[in-house]
């Protein structure tokens, strides 16, 4: 058990009105206490890290500078925003976080004041900023909105559909980018700090301001030349141009680690800005802890940890992981067809694109965080007789659903879709839970959908996508570790719209789409045992259905039950509607269909929440039982 941190400072903080007592010469230590407080609360629970490190010097600064929560911090994605909760009144909870009934990982409107805009989905802050800052002159408010964004989220289109807008607005709203990509160089200490503190001062605006009035007689060309040149005057020395050139006035480059630079910007920015202004801080990710800085990754999430060597506490995988597999499959498929060719979005290690890279560099697209040009990006290489294997998250995959319909379906064009995070994820929560990809994709016309009921089925759903060039396919399958099972070295193409009898029964039909086949089967076990011989089918697709293998079931079988992890509208509604067009709905069967409930589950460990969604081998028997009129037979139940 390590000893809690020594953290003086902190200690007398719960909220930042305690914090706002603290003279500004304490605030170098109480950062040093916040950052190690960090550290170790998330060697406890695991989590997002790198970038809350990054982002401590800036907490302290913004909650001191600004009177929060009345000031509004908006942290895009919001996995920065762990030292933001242990100094809005939860230090007492933050070893709890993304654990049951424990603290979110993400900013959460529900869990505090302080945390007025929910996030995990990145490039949403500016957006949301700007609308509180309208709604604040609406109301003829004073309060500042702050929207604290990173130069990843930074790369998504949203971000720049909000700062045109603020732009256009002249809303009052302060962006501050988080630059800490490495590729950029930290600024050059007091020459940048200078520079930032000089252009956001009052004397630089009041001298822009002199400017201003004495070219606003000049004749207008003349004028905007003028203005022009000092625009660009700054922008040269600070390369803040491009965010000129959308109305924000641009201050920066400014060291994001030392207070001594950012307390007075964010002072001069708060007291004399009047339009949309930007504040670009150059940060390092996982800044103050040796481990992060020297990684790769710069511990950007992190298993549970040891703080003094920094080595990870990550569980012994049993089998290789979905992500895995379907990495080391298309790998396979590439080196016997060139026409293979794979995106991310700003996911490569997440999606095994990582090591589909290292094999073929040039046939790998990364495109930052911007799901949605992957989607028409991958559409323009399929167009042109590629086999694109546009790789996304579920979750993710959400924000480019207009470009899947318009870009993808409508035109036919055969774009590849390996649906990664399939079904409930666990410690990331609602945000990224992988619920409605089928319900979706599958009322999509010409859409082929597929699920992996295991790590085979998920190498044999590959090979099926790279030879299937008819129109869209896409294969979903969940986080974490396959089954263990036997591998083929390669997929066998499936025949499409064909799903598979697994065991046969007599009285009861499961039928399962995706990954719960493993609780299908224990199931089916326990039924069997209770004197109900059930027969477990996969069926593999969600489009085109298997009427023949559905119409056999539903023929022979007293119950028929589809189990999916997705939410309804999908899998099992498409069973349903066919059962009914084709009246076999009309002689007494008993079907019920298994899914995701009409709510956002809250984070635990995912077989938690299979089990509260009914989704695991008891909510399966207890469906069967109750349809069966039989509340409890004599089966045992699990543990
Ligand atoms: C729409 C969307 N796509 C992908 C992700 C996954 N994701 C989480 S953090 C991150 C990188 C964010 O980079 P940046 O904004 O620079 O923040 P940093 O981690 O560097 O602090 C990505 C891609 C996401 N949260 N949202
Ligand atoms: C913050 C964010 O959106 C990502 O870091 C996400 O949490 C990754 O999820 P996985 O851990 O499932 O790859
Ligand atoms: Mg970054």
């Amino acid at each position: 058990m390590t000893s809690s941190p020594h953290t003086p400072l902190l200690d007398k903080i719960d909220s930042p009105a305690d914090l706002r007592r603290f003279d500004e010469a304490e605030l170098r230590q109480l950062a040093d206490e916040l950052r190690t407080e960090t550290i170790d609360a998330v060697s406890i629970t695991g989590g997002h890290l790198g970038a809350g490190l990054g982002v401590v010097e800036l907490t302290v600064a913004l909650h001191y500078v600004f009177n929060t929560p009345d000031d509004r911090i908006i942290w895009d994605v919001g996995h920065q925003c762990y030292p933001h909760k242990i100094l809005t009144e939860r230090r007492d909870r933050i070893r709890t976080l993304r654990q049951g009934d424990g603290l979110s990982g993400f900013t959460k409107r529900t869990e505090s004041v302080y945390d007025p805009f929910g996030a995990a989905h990145s490039s949403t802050s500016i957006s949301a900023g700007l609308g509180m800052a309208a709604a604040r002159d609406l109301k003829g408010g004073d309060n500042n909105v702050i929207a604290v964004i990173g130069d990843g989220a930074m790369s998504a289109g949203m971000a720049y559909e909000a700062m045109n807008n603020a732009g256009h607005l002249g809303s009052r709203l302060i962006v501050i980018l988080n630059d800490n990509d490495m590729s950029i160089a930290p600024p050059v200490g007091a020459m940048s700090a200078y520079l930032a503190k000089l252009v956001s001062g009052p004397t630089y605006q009041s001298l822009r301001g002199a400017a201003k009035n004495i070219v606003k007689n000049l004749p207008k060309p003349l004028f905007e030349k003028a203005a022009r040149a000092e625009e660009y005057a700054r922008g040269f020395w600070t390369g803040g141009t491009l965010f000129e050139e959308l109305g924000f006035y641009y201050v920066g480059p400014v060291d994001g680690h030392n207070l001594e630079h950012l307390l007075p910007v964010l002072k001069n920015v708060r007291d004399t800005h009047q339009g949309p202004v930007l504040i670009h801080a150059v940060t390092q990710k996982g800044k103050g802890y040796g481990p992060a800085e020297g990684a790769r990754d710069k511990y950007h999430g992190v298993a549970k940890f040891d703080v003094v060597t920094g080595k990870q506490a990550k569980p012994k995988a049993n089998a290789p992981s979905y992500t895995n597999v379907f990495a080391t499959s298309l790998i396979k498929e590439a080196e016997s067809d060139e026409k293979v060719v794979a995106i991310t979005a700003a996911m490569p290690d997440g999606t095994g694109l990582n090591l589909f890279g290292e094999a073929f560099p040039e046939r790998t697209f990364d495109v930052g965080i911007a799901e949605q040009h992957a989607v028409t990006f991958a559409a323009g290489l399929a167009s042109e007789g590629f086999k694109p294997f546009a790789t996304i998250y579920s979750t993710f995959l959400q924000r480019a659903y207009d470009q899947v319909i318009h870009d993808v379906a409508i035109q036919g064009l055969p774009v590849r879709f390996p649906i990664d995070r399939a079904g409930l994820v666990g410690a990331d929560g609602p945000t990224h839970a992988g619920a409605f990809d089928t319900a979706f994709l599958s009322c999509l016309p010409g859409f082929v959908v597929m699920a992996a009921a295991d790590e085979v089925e998920l190498r044999h759903m590959v090979a099926t996508a790279v030879a299937y060039d008819e129109g869209p396919i896409s294969f979903r399958y969940p986080r974490g570790e396959g089954a263990g099972l036997e591998m083929p070295e390669r997929g066998s193409v499936l025949e499409i719209g064909k799903g598979v009898i697994r065991r046969e029964g007599t009285k009861v039909a499961l039928l399962n789409f995706g990954g719960r086949m493993s609780e299908c089967l224990k199931a089916a076990d326990e039924l069997d045992a209770a004197g109900l011989s059930t027969t477990v089918a996969d069926a593999r697709f969600a489009k085109p259905l298997d009427m023949d293998l559905i119409r056999r079931l539903a023929r022979s079988h007293e119950v028929l039950v589809t189990v999916e992890e997705g939410a309804a509208g999908g899998f099992g509604s498409h069973v349903l509607t066919r059962l009914a067009e084709e009246g076999l709905l009309d002689n007494g069967l008993k079907i019920r269909t298994l899914a995701l409930p009409d709510a956002y589950l809250d984070h635990d460990k995912p077989d938690v929440m299979y089990a509260k969604a009914g989704l695991d081998c008891n909510g399966i028997m207890k469906t069967v039982f109750t349809a069966l009129g039989a509340e409890t037979l004599s089966a045992p139940q699990r543990a």
